[in-house]
């Protein structure tokens, strides 16, 4: 899965607009039914808090989605003026059907007490600044007013910034927060994971692997493993399914060669060999793992040192992988 920052996700936003000619309005209805699927179906009474821009616009697009579903939704939006495009375009719909709508700070708490879920779409990858006045006022109270209630977070839970996860003055505390495309780069501060709650990441109908030019950074996930995973035919030999050369590990310091070794086998690499300078390790390794000692020079004749390059050798143009330890004293 592709690690995003907000300029990352903000590319490829971009590209899948510009160049793939997917319309915005489009991504936001695709990730407010993307968010809607992941919705507990037990829950019937929401409340949706929504910011001016498009993480506002997918707040109105999902209280759209709740609505055809039958649920009962109500809209704070903290304001109706200013609104981004795709934003207004969602709470033009949101009138026009009649949701109930206020930016009355009063009805905010009135609405979050009869609700059963909030979720809130007040700043996503936008939050550029710290959160100050009627902002922090609003989250503030989102948090308060919601004990036993469930809060959902759109993309990110407001507050926190999506490139490191730090918490921009205040921050919604979330139980669930459903991201779109990328996991974002913030949720990897574990010092702030109890503001994530559980994270969903969904596609909203773009390909990851289309966008592998605009990030390098990957969390690695079962699916990911599974892609690369082959199937092994029953009448296979080890010697199909790769060779490993492992040069690491001193007499005092055994552990990298170790972990590295017996990671390989557990991997599924046909044939692992350690070449090490001490046979210190066999106890810790496992049996599969061979082992191939290179002889201190300084022990052993000229003639014997060749031999022991020219297996060396041997055995580098027989790999298909080679890890070196770079360990220096
Ligand atoms: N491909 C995608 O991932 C899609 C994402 N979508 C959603 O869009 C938001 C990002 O929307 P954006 O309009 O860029 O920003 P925000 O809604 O997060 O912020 C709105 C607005 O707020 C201003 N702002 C920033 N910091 C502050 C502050 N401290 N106080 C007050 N105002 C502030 C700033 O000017 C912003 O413009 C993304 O998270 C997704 O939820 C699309 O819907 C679908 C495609
Ligand atoms: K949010």
């Amino acid at each position: 899965m592709l690690i995003g920052s907000n300029e990352t996700t903000k590319l490829i936003d971009r590209y899948a607009i510009d160049n793939l000619k997917i319309p915005s309005i489009v991504l936001m209805e695709n990730a407010a039914i993307d968010f809607v699927n992941e919705i507990d179906e037990e829950l019937d009474n929401f409340l949706i808090v929504c910011g001016k821009g498009n993480n506002g616009g997918d707040g109105y697009a999902i209280a759209r989605q709740l609505w055809s579903k039958g649920k009962k939704v109500k809209i704070f939006g903290v304001s109706f003026e200013n609104l981004s495009c795709d934003c207004k375009i969602n709470y033009d719909i949101c009138k026009n059907i009649e949701i109930k709508m206020s930016d009355n700070i009063e009805k905010l708490k009135t609405w979050i007490l009869q609700s059963e879920c909030i979720i809130e779409g007040i700043f996503g990858t936008g939050l550029n600044s710290e959160v100050k006045g009627v902002y922090k006022k609003i989250i503030e109270i989102v948090n308060e007013h919601s004990n036993q209630k469930e809060i959902y977070s759109i993309d990110i839970p407001s507050g926190i910034s999506g490139d490191d996860g730090e918490i921009m003055g205040t921050c919604i505390k979330a139980d669930k927060t459903i991201s779109f495309v990328t996991y974002k780069k913030a949720f990897l501060n574990t010092k702030n994971s109890k503001y994530f709650g559980k994270i969903i990441i969904k596609n909203i109908g773009l390909n990851q692997n289309f966008f592998k030019n605009f990030v390098n950074e990957y969390y690695l996930t079962k699916l990911d493993i599974k892609n690369v995973h082959k199937v092994r035919n029953v009448n296979s030999h080890k010697g199909d399914f790769g060779k490993v050369l492992i040069y690491a590990g001193s007499k005092e310091f055994s552990g990298a060669s170790v972990l590295a070794s017996n990671s390989c086998v557990r991997a599924g690499a046909g044939l692992v060999t350690l070449l090490t300078s001490e046979n210190i390790l066999k106890n810790n390794i496992l049996s599969e793992v061979m082992l191939l000692n290179i002889n201190d020079s300084r022990t052993i004749s000229k003639s014997d040192f060749k031999n022991e390059l020219q297996k060396i050798e041997n055995n580098i143009l027989n790999s298909d992988v080679i890890a070196i330890w770079n360990w220096q004293k």
